[in-house]
């Protein structure tokens, strides 16, 4: 087994009295966008912090390893290994989109030549050459923030940390960003996203984790984390009214769409539950036209995960990865 990227034991920390986190643990397989949800305060910015050294965990924290190397005992290894980009950007305003690239060649100790390359190669790749020589302050936000991941990415680092990248960008900027931070991860790059974007994390994250009340309320992939809340069903569409009667005598449970002919059974999409209702259109003897599984967006998981309900964890054991801790 690789090494994951980062592997934090019960992460904790308090300020004052206030457990912002209270024993969280987080492990991001390298090459893998990890997604780091949770309500203002829940503490994402305070692990991303934590994670990239900018401040120390609490004491009673367990071993956290980032990029292989120990946090406690090692941060510099640690910081040479990752990039971070916060929701305040380290590009200056003041001097151009090529300054700032040179400013953080020189910052990585990169030759005059090489930092000239690697900044012409970034501005190139971010879509920014033909503003590399206007004032930073003239771009507009999207921009900014790919200048910003621009200036990250000078170092090389193997994981980087975005901290709500794309806060405020229009939809069109957003979707750029997304494609940048899926390049990004075709190069074997580590993310570490923390986004209110619930959309943004179902589309880019392998993992997601939903922090609350100073731990990890649920942790697995968006469709885990759909199967975790009720609501979901499978639709059953027929052209044959006969097969769709036979169908609705059947699944006695089905909620019934006359009009088209449809049955929606409630369901959590698990494999077990799909066998049952197959198994049972099958001693029936009817074929739908069409099935279909719907399960509840990452919305709904989010608000029934931090709003105090925490749903069961489904009955189905064959989904061992996924968790309610
Ligand atoms: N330096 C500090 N001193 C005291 N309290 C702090 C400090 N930094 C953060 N906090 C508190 O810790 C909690 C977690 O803050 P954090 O910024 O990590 O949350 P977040 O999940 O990133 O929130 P948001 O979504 O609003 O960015 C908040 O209650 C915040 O007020």
């Amino acid at each position: 087994m690789t090494t994951p990227a980062i592997a934090a034991n019960r992460l904790r920390k308090s300020y004052g009295d206030k457990a912002v986190l209270d024993g969280v643990d987080l492990t991001v397989a390298e090459g893998t966008v990890f997604s780091l949800l949770g309500p203002n305060g829940a503490g994402k910015t305070t692990t991303v912090k934590i994670l990239s050294t900018l401040i120390s965990p609490g004491p009673d924290s367990g071993e956290i390893r980032v990029a292989g190397h120990d946090l406690a005992t090692d941060p510099q290894a640690v910081r040479a290994a990752i990039g971070v980009t916060g929701q305040f950007s380290a590009v200056d305003g003041l001097i151009t989109g090529e300054e700032n690239m040179l400013l953080m060649a020189d910052l990585h100790h990169l030759p005059r030549r090489e930092g000239r390359r690697v900044a012409a190669d970034l501005l190139e790749r971010f879509d920014l050459v033909a503003a590399a020589k206007k004032p930073a302050s003239t771009y507009s936000g999207g921009m900014k923030r790919r200048l910003d991941i621009a200036m990250t990415l000078v170092g090389d680092p193997r994981i980087i940390f975005l901290d709500e990248p794309t806060t405020g960008l229009d939809p069109r900027s957003r979707h750029n960003m997304w494609q940048i931070i899926r390049g990004l991860v075709a190069d074997g790059v580590t993310v570490f996203l923390t986004t209110q974007y619930l959309e943004e994390a179902d589309q880019l994250a392998d993992r997601i984790a939903v922090l609350n009340d100073g731990g990890i309320a649920a942790e697995g992939t968006a469709e885990e984390l759909k199967r975790l809340i009720p609501g979901g069903h499978v639709r059953l569409r027929f052209t044959d009214p006969a097969a769709y009667r036979g169908a609705a005598a059947a699944l006695g449970a089905a909620v019934r769409d006359e009009e088209a002919l449809a049955l929606n059974v409630p369901s959590d999409g698990g494999q077990r539950d799909l066998h049952s209702i197959l198994d049972r259109l099958h001693a029936a003897s009817v074929e739908a036209d069409e099935l279909t599984v719907h399960t509840p967006d990452l919305d709904d998981v989010f608000f029934a995960l931090t709003g105090g309900g925490v749903p069961q964890q489904p009955q189905q054991s064959e989904q061992p990865t996924e968790a309610v801790r």
